[in-house]
């Protein structure tokens, strides 16, 4: 199996990395835009190798396309991190110009790649992706879910004093601040979760979830890598060995949850074609309010997109 991540930063080079010691390919291509940039990384990760003892061929390029030929699945990390008093949708007009002449490259190149978008505007990106490569919505699906769920679990185990591997969680809707946690499908090794924390502590964690990625970026002064790196590689390791796991994953809806041609984050099976099928939820209404609102705010920003891109044509 072949894998390119494109972008060589935080991000990308932390997924290459678990790839390869992982490994979950046996050939990374690590592409960046900066002469020399995805070349330090893959050889830097390569001599790990004899250390962590993987044998997971990485190769680094310079703008390269042609040595990203035939890749199974392609990672999109390109783009601009945000930083402090930014939102992720300040990001907009120069990740889109980015991701979309990324993907044009990609498809050229490995026409029967799967594409998993990590750049943000998360989900407005994944919508570029889409439009711009013509594949199936089933090939091109965006990577924000399994952190956001990430990092509520790991808020709960934290509070909880259990251990991140007994919690399952189920999150959805855009990647922002109108990200959607589902307490009632959060449980603790098969317990439901309130029956073991109360009200108010479960509300605050909620919260914080939603300004996870917000929290970093006012600690570190950019935005977070190695759990966006794992989770991007999880991803591909679901895909590649046709594992069917169950994450929430973004994707175009065609009238799944009543929502059509929004890309939001819905709870998929992820297999070697991609997303093997959406599941759908009994939401009760105060859920579906907030599916609703989360829905309203992606549509608005892909609207933002559609409008860069009319002035531009
Ligand atoms: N979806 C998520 O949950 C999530 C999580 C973390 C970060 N992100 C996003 O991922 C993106 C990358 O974050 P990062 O921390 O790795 O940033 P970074 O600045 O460390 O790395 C981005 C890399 O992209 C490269 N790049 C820029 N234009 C390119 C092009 N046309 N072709 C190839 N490479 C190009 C840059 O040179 C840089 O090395 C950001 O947009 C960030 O907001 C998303
Ligand atoms: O917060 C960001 O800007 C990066 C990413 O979307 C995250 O949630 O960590």
């Amino acid at each position: 199996m072949k894998v390119t991540v494109v972008g060589a930063g935080n991000v990308g080079a932390t997924c290459a990395d678990v790839l390869a010691y992982r490994e979950i390919a046996n050939e990374v291509v690590l592409v960046d835009i900066k002469e020399g940039f995805a070349e330090g990384k893959a050889l830097d990760i390569w001599q790990k190798a004899p250390i962590n003892l993987y044998d997971t061929r990485t190769v680094g390029v310079t703008n390269d396309y042609s040595k990203t030929a035939g890749s199974d699945v392609v990672v999109i990390t390109s783009g601009l991190p945000r930083k402090p008093g930014m939102t992720r949708d300040d990001l907009i007009s120069t990740n889109a110009g980015i991701v979309t002449s990324v993907t044009e490259n990609i498809v050229k190149h490995s026409p029967d790649a799967i594409i998993i978008v990590v750049s943000n505007p998360l989900d407005v990106m994944t919508y570029a992706a889409h439009i711009t490569s013509k594949l199936p919505r089933t090939r091109v699906m965006g990577m924000a879910g399994i952190l956001d769920t990430a990092r509520y679990r790991a808020f709960l185990a934290e509070a909880l004093n259990v251990s991140p591997k007994d919690i399952q969680a189920v999150l959805m809707g855009g990647h922002g601040d109108t990200m959607v946690p589902l307490p009632r499908y959060t449980t603790v090794g098969g317990i439901p979760v309130t029956e073991l924390i109360d009200e108010e502590t479960l509300n605050a964690i909620v919260d914080r979830t939603k300004n996870g990625g917000g929290e970093l970026v006012k600690l570190m002064g950019t935005s977070a890598w190695y759990a966006p790196g794992s989770a991007a590689a999880q991803m591909v390791e679901a895909i590649v060995r046709d594992q069917r796991r169950v994450f929430p994953v973004c994707v175009k809806l065609e009238g799944e949850y009543g929502i059509d041609g929004v890309y939001l984050g819905v709870p998929v099976i992820l297999g070697k074609n991609g997303i093997e099928r959406i599941i759908e939820l009994d939401l009760n209404e105060d859920e579906k309010q907030l599916l609703e609102t989360s829905r309203g705010h992606v549509k608005e920003v892909m609207e933002a997109l559609d409008n860069i891109n009319a002035a531009k044509a």
